[in-house]
């Protein structure tokens, strides 16, 4: 028999605990903007997605889309800076960032999903109050930190076979005004209010780096504290681990940050001993099979 065949047999039966482990579990999935590639890559990234829902998890996935978002403004001559990873967010901007989330990379993902046979409804912040905020930083504009979450909705879409997509904008206190929600922020809350068993974080990097330039494939709380205060993490790295801290502080299981552009990079560490990226969790490391 072709070898490669027995080879994808062999995958499949060693996958078998870990199906069971996931039978019914909660994945949140953040999708960057740099991790989202091509229309193959969106296809291959839906098609694991399908997946997992297949096999009993329930996937939610959280995009970014801040490339897509930079495209916009520049052809609108709007100029745009970050602070620590996030988007300096005027009136004008935060117009344009809901334009693109909601409208154009939402869907974008939403379709992806049904080409490979999954069912998928899109949904912002603002849908059935999802996600309520409040001004994260006066330097920073209409930029939300989430106060309060109702993830009924998510909950509800699940019992229904539907992969909830959702794009990081959402409503403040007043319902009049949008905010912008950091795309790691975002998935990081709606992780903590499901209690989610993972936060994978798809980036365009293979996991965090130390400053020798390797991935580091378990970290403490307190390891990641230390590389953000001497500088080994920087930019779009920094709200990414931070969410991870944070979600791991609220319940959840373990975050991982990991390459998104690595073919199946959901499935590997989900569903193998080999896992992918750096997982970043409150207990103690343990050694691998990283899952338990
Ligand atoms: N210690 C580190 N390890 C890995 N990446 C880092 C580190 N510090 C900073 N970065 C940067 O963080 C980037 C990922 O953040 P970002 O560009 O915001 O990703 P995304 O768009 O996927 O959310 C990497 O491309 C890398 O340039
Ligand atoms: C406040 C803030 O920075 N919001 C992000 C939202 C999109 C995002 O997070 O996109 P990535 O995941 O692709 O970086 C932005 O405006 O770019």
């Amino acid at each position: 028999m072709n070898r490669d065949w027995i080879a994808t047999a062999k995958t499949l039966s060693e996958a078998l605990p870990y199906l069971q482990r996931y039978a019914g579990a909660i994945v949140v999935v953040k999708f960057g903007g740099n991790a989202m590639g091509d229309e193959k890559a969106m296809a291959e990234f839906a098609r694991d997605i399908v997946l997992m829902r297949q096999v009993g998890v329930n996937p939610v996935v959280v995009h970014g889309g801040g490339p897509m978002i930079n495209d916009l403004l520049k052809r609108l001559g709007i100029k745009s800076e970050f602070l620590n990873g996030k988007r300096i967010t005027d009136k004008a901007t935060v117009e344009v960032v809901e334009m693109v989330l909601t409208g154009l990379v939402n869907k974008r993902i939403v379709q992806a999903i049904m080409d490979e046979g999954g069912r998928a409804v899109g949904l912002s912040g603002k849908d059935d109050d999802l996600m309520v905020c409040v001004a994260d930083d006066p330097d920073l504009g209409f930029v939300g930190r989430p106060v309060e979450m109702n993830v009924q909705v998510l909950r509800d879409l699940f019992a229904a076979g539907i992969i909830p997509v959702v794009a990081p904008v959402a409503t403040g206190m007043n319902a009049n005004e949008t905010y912008n929600v950091n795309g790691d922020t975002a998935a990081g809350a709606i992780a903590a209010a499901l209690k989610a068993d993972r936060l994978l974080l798809l980036t365009d990097v293979p996991g965090v780096k130390n400053k020798d330039g390797e991935v580091v494939t378990q970290l403490s709380p307190e390891e990641v504290r230390a590389m953000i205060a001497d500088g080994t993490i920087s930019g779009g790295m920094i709200p990414k681990v931070e969410t991870a801290l944070q979600a791991v502080e609220n319940g959840v299981r373990a975050a991982v940050i990991l390459d998104g552009r690595q073919p199946n990079a959901c499935l590997l560490e989900l569903f193998t001993d080999h896992g992918a990226g750096s997982i970043i969790r409150s207990s103690p490391p343990r050694v691998r099979p990283r899952d338990q």
